[in-house]
């Protein structure tokens, strides 16, 4: 996993129902026509918010065909619900990925206004990294638990995660918290433990957390290191986000590909982007292989038993390398 994380076999594991955020995140939107500024700001804190910047037909479009799939797919909400007040049926979990999904994240992430915003955060053309959670929260469910997204993602060049609100979030529908100026401690997940390597207690500084009430158009960019969290929904309606990422459109290291042959240390794929084409990749011992489930990771030495040629994963390449594999997402 990562050289840089934490190994005490001996810690309690962070609690993350023990957060009571005490800051609230600063408004950014000033340091968007200066770059220089905002990285300063970015690294000196590990996150970004911006207030009402995503164009607002987008966003709409979103939360709507979000709030179909609640009403029809899963029975989260009424149909033509504009509030998304849940119904009280239980929510299926590893939902987030599903291919019912498909396409909304894109549609916003692509529409040319957004496109001009996120190449003003990353500093460059920005492109989608092809994973993406969609989460559809019913009140008093579970909450994410504390955890930094570059642990889990290694390999991966310069993104940007971003967290996009589709619904009002006061703080009773809950949304996320970054513990704000811990991203500079590294990766705090402890590889002594098993999967998913839970944050140790007392790693985190308790006043460090920050949060805000959320609105759709907002937009928070996340620090890869830095570590957050969901906050309880203890409202009566859905919290409605979505979760994705942004590259360098110029050199994007993730992307979508399908299987074309698998040898026990290498693997060919066939991109999506045609940009990026058919291409091998050495595989090693350090490779990130998760592409059955992308919750479990799976050994090196049997790599080509579960790695079947027809697969569409999502690879992160480092030069010829694979630093990871993965089970495909919707984006
Ligand atoms: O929305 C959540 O509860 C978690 C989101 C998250 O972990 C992320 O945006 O990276
Ligand atoms: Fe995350």
């Amino acid at each position: 996993m990562n050289a840089q994380a934490l190994h005490l076999p001996e810690a309690a594991d962070f609690d993350t129902a023990s957060i009571r955020p005490s800051r609230t995140f600063e408004i950014c939107n000033h340091l968007l026509d200066d770059h220089a500024a905002l990285e300063r700001f970015y690294s000196d804190n590990g996150y970004l918010f911006f207030r009402d910047v995503l164009d607002p037909r987008s966003v709409r479009d979103a939360r709507q065909a979000m709030l179909d799939i609640a009403a029809d797919e899963f029975g989260l909400v009424e149909k033509g619900d504009p509030l998304g007040r849940w119904t009280g049926k239980a929510h299926v979990a590893w939902s987030e990925e599903l291919p019912v999904f498909a396409g909304i994240s894109r549609k916003l992430v692509e529409h040319p206004a957004n496109q001009d915003l996120l190449a003003k955060i990353l500093g460059e053309k920005a492109c989608m990294v092809p994973m993406v959670q969609y989460r559809l929260y019913p009140p008093n469910g579970p909450v994410t638990m504390v955890h930094q997204d570059g642990f889990y993602s290694p390999g991966i060049q310069d993104y940007r995660p971003l967290w996009i609100p589709l619904v009002s979030c006061p703080r009773e529908v809950g949304g996320l918290t970054v513990a704000v100026g811990q991203h500079r401690k590294g990766y705090l997940h402890n590889v002594a433990k098993p999967n998913p390597f839970p944050i140790p207690e007392g790693a985190i500084e308790e006043d460090s957390w920050a949060t805000i009430a959320y609105e759709p158009g907002d937009l928070l960019v996340v620090h890869p290191c830095s570590p957050h969290a969901g906050l309880p929904n203890t409202s009566d309606r859905l919290r409605i986000s979505f979760d994705t990422r942004v590259q360098s459109a110029a050199r994007p290291s993730a992307f979508a590909a399908t299987v074309a042959s698998v040898t026990p240390s290498s693997v060919t794929v066939t991109a999506d982007d045609p940009v990026v084409g058919t291409i091998t990749l050495s595989v090693d011992p350090e490779s990130y292989l998760r592409p059955v489930s992308r919750g479990r990771r799976e050994p090196f030495e049997t790599f080509t038993e579960y790695t079947v040629p027809g697969m569409h994963l999502v690879v992160v390449r480092e030069g010829t390398r694979c630093a990871m594999l993965r089970e495909g997402s919707q984006p």
